[in-house]
């Protein structure tokens, strides 16, 4: 088969393996001896190489993939396309006959010696029989277009469905690695093509039944060909034919109907596609991926991007609907059609075929080559569209880096008093650095206890905070949470027993509610859940100063934005002064609002862990030890028992000598560790920092 890239080998996580390397070797480029790779969403060049792995993509998942978007309605549009391929055959021949009977009316009483004489009820029963042909194509067409419009919503709600949960799976790891970020968003490309987005220079899958379409209609076409016999044409009847047959290509570039299914032209759609491509953005943006695991926002992301697409996926279908109503499909290709006859009646008198079979050969040749033409452009946006299905049928099989196997799997065993945290020569190193990160680190931290991690800037202090938060994997040593292997937990399951503030933390363009409400998403409905957190992060001033409280929308952007950009001009109120939705938060009250975040989740009794990295960097003195003292009442029962686990990464001395233990941190290895008192009386770097602090 294809070898896999030395340099990007597929990542052992892969279990479509053969696939995987066929896709990867499709973006293959080799010059003079140099290797690169397509960027995502390239197209694959036209040789018998690339040929061979379209097949072989094709052969392993086409069925996959049918059995995916199969729907009971889906052999129904296998069967109109079919249908619609050998309307146009019929429609020659029935206009055939209209021609070769009006023909016969103009010459009658010039001597014309035709084989039969001219009949009014003929040529009548003939125009009937065309009217009726026509209402029966007319609403084939209505019926079909509107039977795969269905199908094609269903068949991109189910494949996207499925795209998002995958992507919301995918740990750090699994997206540090550049070959699966290619393939998720090649797959990605994959799902959007099911919109019929061809401005991507892709074509939806469901155009293959095109494909179908145009091959009958081709085959028809040449079938009628064959069983005329014909005269050769005159030139100049061709070259009108051709200039008429060319206005219905132009005239729809003037047409300003909806450009495009996923145009938005309501406030409705606006505000449906605006949270579904806010939730796109928040299962696709990667600096948001420590916090949705750690929170499990999955759920919750993939429930709200249901419902809008779902409400957007309505709003479409009714315009599709209205567009393709009966009427509408009296187009005007027909009505040019007709118009083409016109100088044949005229011109064809001395020739000795009938005018009728004359003008059904000359369309007949003029449709088939307007198929062909067709027939190879789809087959060529087909090519490049299998080796995007390709890529979403091995993302489909993908598992994300730290799950662990099935058969070391191990269910989270909570203590009575937090989490008990043993790291043993820990090293780890970003991908791609030459140097570890973080190496030979090795403490122990019973159930219940503070740690402080101190260290000079970029030594690893968040590095290891986001490795025993399981954000991170490690890759040499040990570490284990509660005695048992950190790989051997589920990341989901253990992030249910934690919470963090990260110090890159995230701000969502959302309302205030909603960017404390996901620390638990379960009580985000909740407001005095929602006070009480921002209480305990003294940002309850914050909340009662903004416009809306709890509902203002927050403005995550950092950026001043102009009101010309506002919701209400974009949806096209121009003349309505905008107001501009979003209110702006100082670094502190972000960080406020973050903290708030925490400790919606915090104060759980299932939380055996908290982690705060510098959570009070941007807060003057005094709100400093409010915050950790209530992080110290959060962490203890009523009692004064402590009965959760507490790690705090700071460069403020006066907080850290707060916590029983203190981790010194330089160049990436704990060199000290002990109590404050510990530490200043062995006089090493932690008591030179104290006092250089203080
Ligand atoms: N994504 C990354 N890829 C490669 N190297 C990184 C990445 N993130 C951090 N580093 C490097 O790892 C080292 C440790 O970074 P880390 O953020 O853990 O330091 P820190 O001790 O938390 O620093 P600070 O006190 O400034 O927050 C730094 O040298 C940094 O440049």
């Amino acid at each position: 088969m294809f070898p896999s890239d030395p340099d990007n080998p597929p990542t052992p996580t892969t279990p479509s393996h053969s696939i995987h390397d066929v896709w990867l070797a499709s973006r293959k480029l080799e010059h003079k001896g140099e290797i690169g790779y397509l960027a995502p969403g390239a197209h694959r060049q036209l040789n018998i190489r690339n040929a061979y792995l379209a097949y072989e993509i094709l052969r392993e998942h086409t069925f996959e993939m049918f059995r995916t978007i199969w729907v009971p309605r889906t052999s129904l549009v296998l069967f109109f396309n079919l249908c619609r391929g050998v309307f146009p055959a019929f429609r020659g021949y029935s206009q055939a006959l209209i021609i070769d009977e009006v023909r016969l009316l103009i010459t009658r009483g010039r001597g014309c010696t035709a084989s039969r004489s001219f009949t009014w009820a003929r040529l009548l029963r003939l125009l009937a029989t065309e009217c009726v042909r026509m209402l029966l194509e007319s609403a084939l067409d209505t019926f079909a277009t509107n039977n795969e419009h269905i199908v094609q919503s269903s068949a991109r709600f189910l494949i996207e469905y499925r795209q998002m949960e995958k992507r919301l799976q995918l740990d750090v790891p699994s997206l540090s690695d550049p070959v699966t970020r290619d393939l998720f968003q090649e797959s990605d490309l994959f799902v959007r093509s099911f919109s019929g987005m061809t401005s991507l220079g892709l074509m939806s899958p469901f155009d293959f039944v095109s494909i179908l379409t145009l091959t009958s209609e081709i085959i028809s076409h040449l079938y009628v060909i064959y069983t005329l016999t014909h005269d050769p044409a005159h030139f100049w009847i061709l070259l009108f034919s051709l200039s008429s047959a060319l206005v219905p290509f132009i005239l729809p570039w003037f047409h300003t109907g909806r450009a495009h299914p996923d145009s938005l032209y309501t406030p409705q759609e606006a505000q449906a596609a605006e949270r579904q491509e806010k939730m796109r953005h928040l299962a696709h943006n990667d600096p948001y991926r420590p916090e949705l695991l750690l929170f499990g926002l999955g759920p919750w992301i993939l429930e709200n991007w249901a419902r809008a697409r779902k409400s957007l996926l309505g709003l479409e279908k009714a315009s599709i609907f209205h567009e393709t109503a009966f009427l509408g499909q009296v187009s005007l290709n027909e009505i040019m059609v007709a118009v083409q006859h016109i100088p044949l009646v005229i011109m064809m008198q001395s020739s000795s075929a009938t005018l009728g079979s004359f003008t059904l050969y000359r369309t007949s040749i003029q449709s088939s080559v307007y198929s062909i033409r067709n027939l190879i452009n789809m087959t060529r946006l087909a090519f490049q569209g299998v080796f995007l299905m390709g890529a979403f049928c091995c993302a489909m099989a993908y598992e994300p880096k730290l799950e662990p196997k099935e058969d070391v799997r191990t269910p989270y065993k909570p203590t009575k008093r937090g989490m008990k945290i043993e790291a043993r020569n820990l090293s780890f190193t970003y991908p791609g650095g030459s140097e570890p990160t973080l190496k030979n680190i090795s403490f122990s931290l019973e159930a219940g206890e503070s740690l402080a991690i101190v260290g000079c800037n970029g030594s690893g202090k968040s590095t290891l905070a986001h490795v025993l938060l399981r954000i991170f994997d490690f890759d040499g040593g040990e570490l284990s949470i509660n005695d048992v292997p950190i790989r051997h937990y589920k990341p989901f399951e253990l992030h249910s027993h934690t919470s963090a503030v990260f110090q890159s933390f995230s701000k969502h363009s959302g309302t205030a509610r909603e960017n404390i409400g996901v620390g638990y998403v379960e009580d985000m409905d909740s407001t005095p859940a929602i006070m009480k957190a921002a209480g305990l992060a003294k940002a309850t001033h914050i909340i009662d100063s903004l416009p809306d409280g709890l509902a203002t929308k927050l403005d995550a952007s950092g950026f001043y934005s102009s009101p010309c950009f506002t919701q209400g001009s974009l949806n096209g109120f121009a003349g309505e002064r905008p107001s501009y939705p979003y209110h702006g938060l100082s670094g502190g009250e972000w960080q406020r609002i973050a903290i708030s975040r925490a400790f919606m989740r915090a104060k759980r009794p299932e939380v055996d862990l908290l982690v705060f990295d510098e959570p009070t960097s941007a807060l003057d003195a005094h709100a400093q030890n409010d915050i950790f003292d209530t992080i110290d009442d959060v962490s203890r029962l009523p009692s004064g028992e402590r009965v959760k686990t507490v790690i705090w990464i700071t460069h403020r001395l006066t907080t850290a000598r707060r916590a029983d233990k203190i981790a010194m941190i330089e160049d990436g290895t704990i060199t000290e560790f002990g109590t404050h008192a510990q530490l200043l009386a062995a006089n090493g770097s932690y008591a030179a920092l104290y006092k250089a602090y203080i």
